[in-house]
């Protein structure tokens, strides 16, 4: 399998399957339970990027229903999010949202080690609010594993195709940004740029359902002049592509 990014320097895509979305789910959720035991018997503090939409539900909802999941410290694990919507905090939209109701009830965690992206009623302007999420990402140091759900367009945390205004690259560009008119509601919205999701160690794109089966065809084979924003990244030591039998339809 070829890398699929457009980056030098990162590692080659990979594809793994699972029949269906739970399976795939089940399978996420015990990578990430063994990244985050394995960085923490290192005496780390593990650091996991959460996405939103229905991977980031189906990923949150198999963490919290593994027969592991109990093996990690949760209180001892560094959470950020690849992008957030411009909603007041606790909105139904927000992608912390997920976490809240589907996997901190079942463990304990430090809110010192949860990096929120703040809320519309933060009392910040949306600028702001990337600003200063962009510092704490900064401040997390390493990322041990980006989740990030590809949507039906290829678009990754809030990063959507046909928008180059939102592939901000390079050394020098911020962790986060802003999204202002984003083609899915709701149109404002902070996201990672692409640099900062490249900085992860493992970059995990999630996609389950026959709506993303063009998506991941278009990860696998990336068009060389204009690759979709998930096809764009890649991790420092893995790049999977986490595919469900009805996305993973076109032949790899
Ligand atoms: O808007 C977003 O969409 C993607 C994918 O959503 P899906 O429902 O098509 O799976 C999500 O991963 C991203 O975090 C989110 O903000």
């Amino acid at each position: 399998m070829s890398a699929a990014s457009d980056a030098p320097g990162g590692a080659a895509l990979r594809l793994e399957r699972a029949a269906t979305v739970d399976a795939l789910a089940e399978r996420v959720a015990a990578r990430v339970i063994a990244v985050c035991r394995a960085r923490q018997e290192a005496g780390a503090v593990p650091c996991v990027v959460l996405t939103g939409g229905s991977m980031g539900r189906a990923s949150l909802l198999g963490i919290a229903a593994h027969a592991e999941r109990d093996s990690v410290d949760w209180s001892r694990v560094r959470v950020l999010w690849g992008d957030e919507r411009w909603v007041p905090a606790g909105h139904e939209e927000r992608n912390d949202r997920l976490a809240d109701e589907l996997l901190f009830p079942h463990v304990e965690v430090d809110p010192a080690f949860i990096h929120r992206v703040p809320g519309s009623d933060s009392g910040l302007t949306l600028d702001e609010a990337a600003a200063q999420y962009a510092v704490a990402v900064d401040r997390a140091g390493r990322i041990d594993v980006a989740l990030n759900g590809v949507g039906p367009d290829g678009h990754l945390c809030s990063l959507f195709p046909g928008r180059a205004d939102l592939l901000v690259d390079g050394p020098d560009a911020p962790a986060a940004m802003v999204v202002r008119d984003s083609p899915k509601p709701p149109p404002e919205r902070v996201t990672l740029t692409l640099p900062a999701v490249r900085r992860a160690d493992r970059v995990w794109l999630l996609a389950a359902g026959a709506e993303k089966a063009e998506a991941v065809a278009r990860i696998v084979r990336p068009d060389a002049d204009d690759p979709l924003p998930a096809a764009r990244v890649h991790g420092r030591d893995e790049t999977v592509l986490w595919v469900d039998a009805a996305a993973g339809l076109a032949p790899a």
